[in-house]
């Protein structure tokens, strides 16, 4: 029996039930913060039952008026009916506009978090996910699990509130009636129990399959140059096309499942009303009822079934709402980066300006990424202050590897690499990130003006510092001559500027930023060597006490570098002067 008991526990952990229960409870946490709204929403909801029953109860006075019953209640009961109807709207506007309000609110605080973990995520971790797949799961089911924030509780309250008391007023009126409108409970509950788990896998498919549409989209119309350039246009609306297909197909699959299984309870639903109106039919024709409660019975057994099936419907809701909530926590959970102690580096960045700069060694560092690609093995290099040292080597051997470790981007899995300034120094983590100006390959101009992207790494940079700067890297002239100077308006990933261009001001931004550490990845690769030279050699002469490293593919390079190591086969080795020769000719 304990055996059995065990076994069953292990069943229900790893299955759906639990998986679901966790993201209920997740949902759950923020519902419970907005608890005034919810609290607000539940007697909203009771006034409107209220409501329906006291509009239920007055139309029954006014047919037995006019059926001759009892006609002095005529005037009070409508007036009483014109009343409560308008009462009704007004509150259903209200009700409307705050709802709306605390929407906005929750989604708002979810897509913030959801937004800040990203940021703040293990980067190797969060590189598995496709970008346009974290959008749609900072969009679209944070939307659907906001709209379940606030509407599971009250929905579920007011619908028992609705379903008790509407079963109490047909049970004052008639016991059997109302055992007749309660017939459907019992299928409709099993069904929809046995639908739960299918209910989930379609869920997640078409979730999956959006996502899928979203990465695909985002990365067509992020290539569109490429798209055109090589005449991919049909390709890429045939492929389109297919996706689409492929989604519609999986929406209409899950509304087949949903139409076979909202026929199937409206059968019985249908069912139920025929039994009730013909029991009505009954009692009135041997004379036991009036019309008005016959009217009264017909309109709340209507109540009944209504309330119910808004009870059925929060499962699918549910499913759905707990789906979504189980892809943003999968993004949540990813493991943050380490939280290391800001204020030392910041303290030792401040000593280092004294100091006269920073080295960083290496020793012995084993690297290889979590689909277990070997990098480095026992790789070890230094570089001091006012040295410009160049990483060189095959393409795919490790150069921006070993930068993404010095960045504390990913993390070494063996060896220790540190900064050291004077007698001080400091393990390299996520936090010492702050000693180094990184400028990656590739284009990392953000929308906005020129201005604004270069003051990204410090707001109090000055016209007059951005101007020196745009002069060392060889950038004043052309921003000279757009009209708007500085102010000149980048589109998405520095549109309207070239390639060279975009270069220079990359390395103008990491300029203006005091690290005591460059970090270049192949970061003047676009440049002619003529303006590549003139470029190294102010950068040399005005960053005086910084630390440089370089990776590069390039002769020009090399010949502006103190120190040059090689990369290759996992190791690290540095060049002597025979060794650069021959790389130089590798070129
Ligand atoms: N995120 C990643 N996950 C798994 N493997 C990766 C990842 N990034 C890079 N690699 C692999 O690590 C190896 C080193 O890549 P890295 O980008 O460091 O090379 P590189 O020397 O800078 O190349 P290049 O000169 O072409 O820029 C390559 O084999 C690459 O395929």
């Amino acid at each position: 029996m304990r055996n059995y008991i065990r076994h069953l526990k292990k069943r229900l952990k790893e299955g759906m039930l639990f998986e679901i229960m966790g993201e209920v409870k997740w949902i759950y946490g923020y519902s419970v913060k907005y608890k005034g709204a919810i609290l607000l929403y539940i007697c909203l909801g009771i006034f409107s039952t209220v409501m329906g029953l006291g509009t239920g109860v007055v139309s029954k006075y006014i047919i037995d008026a006019v059926t001759g019953y009892d006609s002095s209640a005529l005037l009070p009961a409508a007036v009483g009916y014109v009343a409560m109807m308008l009462l009704n709207v007004g509150v259903n506007a209200w009700s409307s506009r705050v709802t709306a309000k605390n929407r906005i609110m929750v989604s708002q605080e979810i897509r913030a978090e959801v937004f800040s973990k990203v940021l703040s995520a293990d980067w190797e971790s969060l590189s598995e996910y496709h970008s346009g797949d974290l959008l749609n799961r900072l969009n679209s089911d944070v939307n659907t699990v906001a709209a379940s924030v606030l509407g599971w509780i009250p929905t579920f309250v007011t619908g028992i509130v609705q379903f008790l008391a509407t079963l109490g007023l047909i049970l004052y009126y008639d016991p059997v009636m109302a055992l007749l409108a309660l017939a459907s409970a019992p299928v409709t509950l099993a069904m929809s129990r046995i639908l739960m788990r299918k209910m989930r896998i379609y869920n997640k498919k078409m979730l999956q399959v959006n996502s899928e549409m979203m990465a695909f989209n985002e990365e067509a119309f992020q290539n569109l140059q490429y798209i055109k350039a090589f005449g991919l246009m049909k390709k890429y609306d045939g492929l389109f096309q297919d996706k689409q297909e492929y989604y519609r197909d999986v929406q209409l699959d899950y509304n087949k499942f949903t139409i076979m299984t909202s026929s199937m309870m409206s059968i019985v639903g249908m069912g139920v009303t025929a039994a009730c109106f013909g029991w009505g039919v009954y009692r009135l024709w041997t004379g036991v009822i009036t019309y008005g409660t016959m009217t009264l019975f017909l309109q709340q057994a209507g109540n009944l079934s209504s309330a119910f099936s808004s009870l059925v419907n929060m499962v699918p809701t549910a499913v759905g709402a707990a789906t979504s909530a189980g892809r943003i926590m999968a993004v949540i959970d990813i493991p943050a980066e380490e939280k290391a102690d800001i204020e030392a580096v910041d303290s030792f960045k401040e000593y280092a300006r004294s100091a006269g700069g920073v080295t960083i060694q290496a020793r012995n560092i084993d690297f290889w990424y979590h689909n277990g690609n070997k990098v480095l093995e026992r790789a070890s290099f230094y570089v001091k202050p006012r040295e410009a040292v160049a990483l060189v080597g095959p393409s795919g051997e490790g150069k921006t590897t070993m930068l993404r470790i010095l960045l504390g981007l990913v993390e070494a899995k063996g060896g220790s690499v540190w900064a050291q300034t004077g007698d001080r120094t400091l393990a390299i983590t996520p936090a010492a990130r702050k000693l180094f100006a990184y400028v990656p390959q590739g284009n990392t101009m953000m929308s906005g003006t020129i201005r604004e992207n270069l003051s990204l790494l410090n707001s109090d940079a000055t016209d007059q510092e951005i101007w020196t700067v745009l002069e060392d890297v060889c950038a004043d002239e052309f921003v000279k001559k757009l009209p708007e100077g500085l102010d000149t308006y980048l589109q998405e990933r520095g549109g309207g500027l070239s390639e060279g261009q975009l270069q220079r001001l990359s390395i103008a931004r990491a300029m203006l930023c005091d690290a005591p550490v460059m970090l270049l990845d192949e970061a003047t690769s676009a440049l002619d060597v003529a303006t590549e030279r003139r470029l190294l050699r102010n950068i040399m002469e005005s960053a005086r006490n910084k630390t440089c490293i370089v990776t590069t593919h390039r002769p020009s390079v090399l010949t502006m570098c103190t120190r040059v190591y090689r990369i290759s086969e996992q190791e690290i080795t540095q060049l002597d002067e025979e060794g650069i020769r021959q790389i130089m000719l590798e070129f």
